[in-house]
């Protein structure tokens, strides 16, 4: 490809969560790899069925629901809901097969937290993941951020690159916001403020049973 043909390629970094519910540390992540990255947006994916976790609390449309109240107004970030549309586990290889097709002209970058670093060698298709997408990781409190010596090769082989972001760890999760709700505590600076109404007015997570168990 020569130089003009590649100045013309839009970067996309892609923030796949199960964001149930989106948090701040989220918002945080997606804006520090558009900015650290020079990304030309960030696409947050809500995964569908996320096949290596426990059901989730929160419904498909009460997740994107909140991805997009956390993203309204934020310069930079929009909600994708092709996971939601597939059936079946939410493989993120099957996503990038399909960005990768419908936008021949972009370059995507998978954004993920230091615990999913680890994991990824247990992805379906990594391998080929590996061959499509730059990986960006933020460093998580708890979680090593050392990459699978296999995954950094399997980046290498392809000329794709692990860029770490600079942006502070920060000590959130999905689970402690429900734990708190689940206690009666507030939310206050852990998740944006239509979230937290969204929560509060849907009565989520006030009880332990999932979406989809009676
Ligand atoms: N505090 C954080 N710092 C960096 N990355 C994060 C943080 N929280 C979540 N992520 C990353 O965002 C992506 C989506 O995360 P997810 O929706 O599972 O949230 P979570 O807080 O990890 O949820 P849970 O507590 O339910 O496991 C993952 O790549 C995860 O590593
Ligand atoms: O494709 C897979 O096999 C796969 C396995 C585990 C996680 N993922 C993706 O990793 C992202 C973060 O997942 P999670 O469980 O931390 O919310 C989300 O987009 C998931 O679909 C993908």
């Amino acid at each position: 490809m020569n130089r003009q043909a590649k100045a013309h390629r839009a970067r996309i970094g892609l923030l796949g969560g199960s964001f149930d519910p989106i948090h701040c540390a989220h918002l945080e992540l997606a804006h520090s790899a558009r900015q650290e990255l020079g990304l030309d947006a960030v696409w947050l994916i809500p995964a569908g069925e996320p096949w290596q976790r426990d059901p989730l609390a929160a419904s498909p449309a009460q997740r994107k629901a909140m991805v997009q109240l956390a993203i309204e107004g934020r310069a930079g970030l929009l909600a994708c809901d092709l996971e939601l549309r597939r059936q079946g586990p939410s493989y993120t290889i099957d996503t990038l097969h399909e960005l990768q097709a419908t936008h021949p002209d972009t370059d995507f970058v998978f954004i993920l937290g230091a615990d999913q670093l680890s994991n990824l060698i247990t992805w379906n298709g990594w391998e080929d993941i590996a061959a499509r997408v730059d990986i960006a990781v933020a460093r998580r409190p708890g979680h090593a951020d050392d990459a699978p010596p296999a995954l950094l090769d399997a980046l290498a082989r392809d000329g794709h690159r692990l860029h770490r972001l600079r942006m502070d760890a920060i000590d959130l999760s999905a689970t402690r916001v429900r734990e708190r709700i689940a206690q009666g505590k507030p939310l206050a600076g852990l998740v944006p403020g239509d979230v937290a109404r969204y929560i509060e007015d849907h009565h989520l997570y006030s009880n332990p049973t999932p979406h989809g168990h009676s």
